[in-house]
């Protein structure tokens, strides 16, 4: 199994070594497995389970003071699994692939998606707050009143670029911040595999810090958050808004299916996002030849595993 898992496109990481090392246990984990889903499943169920990347334990906190979950999967088969706004679950990605195994549908969200992962064994119930972001929500004078009043509180602390786990938010985006560098809440996790005859793509995210409750990114939506065909997979990660306007993974799918290899897909797609959006993205391509990486904010980590 050949297995790329990345750890989010955003500001440089304060801690970059114990990152590398569990994304390379990540990783590795996804390399020992049995086939392409179960490889992206458990080498994200690894980043899912650590504080440090923005995905299940340790996803951002929504406007109400809540963490909600999103993944999606994909198979070179195009089967779709995906799960969103989901409260309380750690692991999204298996949710996704619980939709992509067990109904006959691709995307189910809410109070229903956590009611699917309690009926398939996922774990539900979790505390996905950390102390740091509880504490970090509570000093940022909550919103208490309805819709207006959360659009009025996070107006100015929305995609602020400094709303990293461990930085307190300064409000606004400075002037001349264009989302690329200094967007460290970008640290979604994914991960594409495949065992030379198929593939798998899954990505995995608490979403954006300050985003209205009941905000959905990229994440989940297919050829945005994720693809995958017979010629390769890829997931991304960055400023969701705009990697769904530009449907970044299918783009970048699509130059594997045009005979680039993974390394050129990945510098076009982000290329043409950049153009297209003046945002910050990254995004991971596994092909028949190899795997690429390519990003356009100050950091994304990845690891590469084969067995
Ligand atoms: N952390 C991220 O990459 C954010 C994710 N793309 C979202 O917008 O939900």
């Amino acid at each position: 199994m050949r297995v790329i898992v990345h750890g989010g496109a955003g500001g440089a990481p304060d801690d970059p070594e114990p990152r590398q090392a569990v994304l390379d246990e990540a990783a590795a984990r996804g390399a020992d497995a049995a086939s392409p889903l179960d490889a992206v499943e458990s080498a994200v169920g690894v980043l899912e389970s650590d504080p440090r990347f923005n995905a299940g334990v340790g996803g951002a906190v929504q406007s109400d003071g809540v963490v909600r979950t999103d993944a999606g999967v994909m198979t070179s088969d195009r089967e779709v699994g995906a799960a969103c706004s989901m409260p309380g679950v750690e692991h999204a990605a298996s949710v996704a692939r619980v939709v992509h195994a067990e109904t006959p549908h691709i995307f189910v969200s809410g109070e229903h998606a956590v009611d699917l992962a309690d009926e398939f064994g996922v774990d539900t119930g979790v505390d996905l707050r950390t102390d740091e972001k509880r504490e970090r929500y509570e000093t940022e004078d909550p919103p208490r009143g309805g819709p207006r009043e959360h659009l009025d509180w996070l107006a100015t602390r929305f995609g602020s670029g400094d709303d990293q786990a461990g930085e307190g938010s300064e409000g606004e985006r400075s002037e001349g911040d264009d989302g690329k560098h200094g967007a460290p809440d970008h640290d979604t996790v994914g991960a594409v595999a495949t065992d030379g005859e198929s593939f798998a793509a899954v990505t995995s995210t608490g979403g954006r810090s300050f985003a209205l409750a009941g905000r959905v990114g990229d994440v989940p939506q297919v050829g945005s958050g994720f693809f995958c065909t017979e010629a390769g997979g890829a997931s991304a990660t960055g400023a969701g808004e705009d990697i769904a306007r530009v449907m970044l993974s299918r783009r970048a799918v699509d130059y594997l299916d045009d005979g680039l290899d993974a390394q050129a897909a990945a510098d076009r797609a982000i290329d043409e996002f950049e153009a297209i959006t003046g945002s910050g993205a990254g995004v991971i391509v596994l092909g028949d030849e190899g795997a690429g990486s390519a990003f356009n904010t100050e950091g994304m980590q990845t690891s590469v595993a084969e067995e």
